[in-house]
């Protein structure tokens, strides 16, 4: 039988978060230990309305959870601001960060990655959980040998409060990594009315739709004269990003180096 992992998470009742404690709730050798939360301190997971029947405390100061907990690995679910703070705090105390939290600038990357590096404790980052995404990645990194002109669309919920999306950034930059620097569209373009052309990320355009109706979706579009390739993810419902999140916990657990990327575990 597999060795009992000790679970925390931050953001117990968002959207991620109640999707992410269904399903520690439901893997065997995952235990959780306790929660960070806005809300709730002192009470248990199992008195707050909607939160699944577990016996695990609620903390509204991050320090204090931290420090009480007997957690292997941490899990956030929360926003840039608090998760670079809880990722920070989860590797000075020796806990295994697992975060979906998306929006951390490059700076802020390098800086977890050097503390992850000093405290000789593992940390994965994953922009995207759903497995259907990271090949969506993968495979536009392949694309773009071929066919190096590209933009993205990236669609998304109302609620969300980072633009471009986590996985809209990961994906240009997998793309830069092969194909090389260059500016798209016609050389005299200008915008008659600013943000048109969308966020450019080292040539790449990249746009940004916040509706209700949508969870997640990104179509990579590659354009060539004669033709157009589009390679295109959609997340339906929230469960489709819970295994990337368990096979993380699980993976976490065997290195101690910052990842950023959950293909970087995967064969
Ligand atoms: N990597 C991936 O595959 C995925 C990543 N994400 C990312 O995960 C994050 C969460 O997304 P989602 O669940 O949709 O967002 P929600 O807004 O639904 O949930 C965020 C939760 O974090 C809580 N929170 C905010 N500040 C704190 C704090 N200081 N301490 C503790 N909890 C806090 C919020 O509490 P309150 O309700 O009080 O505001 C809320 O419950 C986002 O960054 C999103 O981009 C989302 C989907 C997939
Ligand atoms: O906020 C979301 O919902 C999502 N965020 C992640 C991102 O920014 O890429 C992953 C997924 O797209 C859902």
């Amino acid at each position: 039988m597999s060795e009992t992992i000790n679970v925390m998470l931050a953001g117990p009742r968002g959207k991620m978060g109640t999707e992410a404690l269904k399903m520690i709730d439901e893997t065997n050798n995952f235990q959780l230990v306790g929660c960070i939360d806005r809300k709730h301190n002192g009470q248990l997971v199992s008195e707050v309305d909607g939160l699944p029947n577990l016996n695990a405390p609620i903390y509204t100061d991050a320090e204090e959870a931290f420090e009480r907990l007997n957690a292997d690995v941490f899990i956030d679910l929360t926003n840039p601001e608090t998760g670079f703070k809880h990722t920070k705090l989860a590797l000075h105390n020796h806990i295994r960060p697992v975060i979906g939290t998306s929006g951390f600038s490059d700076g802020q990357l390098d800086e977890l990655k050097k503390l992850s590096h000093n405290q000789q404790t593992g940390v994965v980052i994953a922009p995207n959980f759903a497995i259907g995404a990271v090949l969506m990645m993968r495979f536009s990194q392949m694309a773009a040998k071929y066919f190096p002109n590209v933009e993205i669309i990236e669609k998304h919920h109302d609620e969300k409060l980072d633009a471009p999306s986590g996985t809209a950034v990961k994906t240009a930059q997998l793309i830069k990594e092969v194909r090389d620097s260059m500016k798209q569209g016609h050389p005299d373009e200008h915008e008659t009315i600013a943000g048109a052309r969308g966020a450019d990320i080292d040539g790449m355009h990249v746009h940004s739709v916040r509706l209700p109706g949508f969870i997640a979706q990104q179509e990579v579009i590659f354009g060539q004269s004669g033709q157009t390739l589009t390679i295109q993810h959609n997340s339906t419902d929230r469960k489709s990003f819970m295994s990337g999140v368990k096979f993380a916990v699980e993976e976490v657990m065997k290195i101690d180096h910052f990842v950023y990327g959950l293909e970087n575990l995967m064969e």
